[in-house]
């Protein structure tokens, strides 16, 4: 792997045998604020898919932040370290130090793998973490919720750009994982009147989305060719890829799932069959959002209304996209470009 193939600012392999700490930090771009991402503990197949991960992951946070007028660039952390190797609570202080000495220039939060009882250990050693015991980010599911907010929000200006109206009644919606932000995105959706499909690989799970908003469910298998309005990916990323966009049969995809693009030609491709694609990193900036009002010392009002301005963030992407006849990815990519240009 040529590890100066993608442009970033700073990459950052740690070491601590003592507590068995092996961490990777990226500091993709800090040209807008110090850079924020929360930080993974993942059992990766190879280093190289680690840096791979952690790279991606920061670059998505450079563009959620960007286009989301927040004053943060991206960053990442991933723990290569297995759970149970040590004592858990030395490891994150000793990430805690490493974070510390970048004085600020990265501040990390938590991830898939991690949790509040880990940011409060990197709490002891740096003031460069959220998602700390009492915050905004760890108050419950707050910032799932928010996320889901944001889809919804955003779901609205999809629907309002495909059919000049946002009226969720009989618009059917299908929704792909029914994790913290789909289960939530179901509550905003039948609040709102829409016909649910749902599916998720955790059967509990549907059947919890089924009992509470009378969702109908289908097995994961074939949910992609699902007929609906909107396709609501919030499960895995990569999901649309050459093989799965041609069983679409939907008019709009607007989900919470990261990185839901395989390569960024397939954001064009959506545009030429016609399906309104709303990019991913727009859509799902709820959590981002959440953070930063958290940073500045907000409270959870604040986060909500700051979260509503998806609404408007969407529908100047699809107008970029309109005006310069291009895709709502190319034109969210674009923007981003411009932003980081200033
Ligand atoms: N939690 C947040 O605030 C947040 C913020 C931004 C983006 N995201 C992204 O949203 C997505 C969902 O996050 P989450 O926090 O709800 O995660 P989660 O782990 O709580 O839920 C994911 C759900 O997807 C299901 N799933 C996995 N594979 C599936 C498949 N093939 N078909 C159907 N269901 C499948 C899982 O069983 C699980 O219920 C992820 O891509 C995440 O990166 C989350």
């Amino acid at each position: 792997m040529d590890v100066f193939e993608q442009k970033y600012e700073q990459l950052i392999f740690l070491q601590d045998p003592i507590v068995r700490l092996k961490a990777i930090i990226v500091i993709d771009n800090s040209k807008l604020g110090p850079a924020l991402g929360g930080c993974r503990m993942w059992q990766y197949e190879s280093e190289e898919d680690a840096i791979q991960d952690a790279l991606r992951l920061a670059r998505g946070m450079t563009s959620k932040s960007a286009v989301s007028g927040l004053p943060f660039g991206g960053g990442k952390a991933v723990i290569l370290s297995h759970p149970g190797q040590g004592s858990r609570e030395q490891l994150f202080r000793a990430l805690g130090r490493h974070i510390e000495s970048l004085q600020g220039r990265y501040i990390t939060g938590m991830d898939l793998g991690t949790g509040v009882a880990d940011m409060d250990w990197i709490r002891q050693e740096t003031a460069y973490v959220t998602d700390t015991s009492g915050s905004l980010g760890a108050e419950g599911e707050f910032t799932a919720k928010m996320t889901a907010y944001g889809v919804f929000l955003g779901i609205k200006a999809a629907l309002k750009r495909a059919y000049g109206t946002e009226a969720l009644q009989h618009k059917v919606i299908a929704v792909q994982g029914l994790g913290k932000v789909g289960y939530q995105l179901c509550r905003y959706l039948h609040q709102a009147g829409a016909q649910l499909v749902v599916s998720d690989v955790n059967s509990e799970r549907t059947q919890q989305v089924v009992q509470d908003f009378g969702a109908k469910a289908l097995p994961p298998e074939d949910f992609l060719q699902t007929t609906c309005d909107i396709f609501a990916p919030c499960a895995l990323g990569g999901i649309l890829h050459d093989d799965s966009i041609a069983q679409l049969n939907c008019r709009i995809i607007a989900g919470g799932a990261n990185n839901q693009l395989a390569e960024r030609r397939h954001g064009d491709k959506l545009h030429e069959l016609g399906i309104l694609y709303a990019p991913d990193y727009v859509i799902n900036a709820g959590g981002i959002i959440v953070t930063s009002v958290e940073l500045a010392g907000g409270d959870a009002p604040t986060a909500e209304q700051e979260v509503e301005k998806i609404f408007d963030t969407l529908t100047n992407v699809f107008t970029i996209a309109d005006n310069k006849g291009i895709s709502p990815s190319a034109a969210a990519d674009d923007l981003t470009m411009q932003l980081l240009a200033k």
